[in-house]
């Protein structure tokens, strides 16, 4: 079998997401999400300009072969903008391969673990109430964990508060400004768990999304205030760079610490998970290096007791989420998949086999990862520059957003 022709599909329905597909000279296509929210071109440039001449003529069932290449071959190694071009490329070979084998891809990973995958949803507000009215929206809907986040009293633009109905952080044109305040953050945080287990009490999962802001001492004493409400778990306490940073939390809190959505290779998390740091490591295929690496990650967790939550935003496109739901339907060590609901005019340009019902997901038993793209419908929707925000302390500090 030979890769014949690859070629990458840039679109904006809702959103902007890149797509990668390989074809063969079987007539078997596989697809990859090559979607790093912000820089969107840049990976699809590194895909046909860098990759694609590399793949064609080579055997598609070669996928541990063609990632080495990927990797090593490019001597510049890791970074977002690589390993999520190697993603979509190790992603759609797994696509082959399963379409190939007339196997669902879960069943090519071995098998299921578990029935469903249980999903976490995004409720927000600008008030207390706002958000919690979105959690009773969600409750109803069944799911099990929901993700609060709501807006600080003084400040305008937080993250993690909806515009709209769906929650998208990029805004068209160049980027935004928000303004940041820990102190008030810091205040405000445990008053909304109080409110949220006054009113749904504790059989919910609640998850929270620092969002990089703090530093460690100020996550520790974070954690320590949100203890008697129980989270499920406390996201990207603070930037994971220095991954020994953690330690300092670890000491003061035993709130479950979750991160890894912006890491893109094993080594961004070795530390944090090989000395315990944290809880649950949240790196994505999309983002990760694909099917492939995030198998390696997952099992060097599993070693520590660690747990998967993979990342599910609506900037990573259906077919990350198709991929990832198998992934999380196999892995042993899943803990929890974020779920944002990407909007219909999304799921025109990517029909998928995947489901939701009270809570759980399944990918679906269609051959491969169960996500196509309608090409007609993606040539719909040009690319619209766009960018995340940054944000800044009040007095000016270019801070973590
Ligand atoms: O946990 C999350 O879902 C967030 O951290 C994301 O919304 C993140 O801000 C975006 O994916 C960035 O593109
Ligand atoms: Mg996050």
């Amino acid at each position: 079998m030979k890769i014949t022709d690859a070629y990458v599909i840039v679109t904006c329905p809702a959103r902007n997401f890149v797509t990668l597909k390989i074809r063969t000279d079987e007539g078997v296509y596989g697809i990859g999400d090559a979607t790093l929210n912000g820089r969107e071109l840049a990976v699809a440039s590194y895909l046909t300009d860098h990759v694609i001449p590399c793949l064609i003529g080579r055997d598609p069932h070669d996928i541990e072969d063609i990632w080495q290449y990927l990797y090593k071959g490019a001597y510049w190694r890791r970074g977002p903008v690589t390993m999520s071009a190697i993603a979509a490329v190790d992603t759609a070979l797994w696509d082959i391969k399963a379409k190939v084998a007339g196997l669902p891809l879960y069943q090519l990973l071995g098998g299921k673990s578990r029935n469903g995958v249980m999903v976490y949803a995004h409720a927000n507000g600008q008030t207390v109430g706002d958000a919690l009215d979105q959690v009773q929206h969600y409750v109803d809907l069944g799911y099990k964990a929901i993700r609060i986040q709501a807006g600080v009293p003084g400040l305008k633009g937080v993250y993690g508060v909806a515009k709209g109905i769906n929650y998208e952080p990029a805004t068209r044109g160049l980027p935004a400004e928000s303004a940041w305040s820990t102190e008030a953050y810091l205040d405000f945080a445990p008053t909304l768990f109080a409110a949220a287990r006054d009113r749904f009490g504790w059989d919910l999962h609640l998850l929270h999304d620092v969002h990089h802001r703090l530093t460690p001492i100020e996550a520790a004493r974070l954690g320590k205030s949100l203890e008697p409400y129980r989270l499920f778990w406390m996201e990207d306490p603070t930037p994971a760079e220095n991954q020994e940073s953690f330690r300092l939390i670890r000491q003061h809190t035993t709130t479950p610490l979750a991160v890894g959505e912006v890491f893109n290779s094993i080594w961004d998390a070795k530390d944090l998970i090989q000395n315990q740091l944290i809880d649950y490591i949240r790196t994505t295929v999309v983002h990760a290096g694909g099917i492939s690496h995030l198998r390696r990650i997952a099992n060097l967790a599993d070693l520590y007791q660690i747990r998967t939550g993979s990342h599910g935003a609506t900037d990573l496109s259906p077919v990350c989420m198709g991929a990832a739901l198998h992934f999380d339907l196999w892995v042993p060590n899943f803990g929890i998949q974020e779920r944002m609901v990407h909007e219909d005019v999304t799921n025109s340009v990517f029909p998928h086999a995947y489901t939701f019902d009270q809570g759980y997901m399944h990918p679906g038993e269609a051959p491969g990862h169960g996500v196509d793209i309608d090409e007609t419908e993606a040539a719909k929707y040009p690319y619209q520059p766009a960018y995340l925000p940054v944000a800044r302390l009040t007095d000016g500090t270019l801070w973590s957003w």
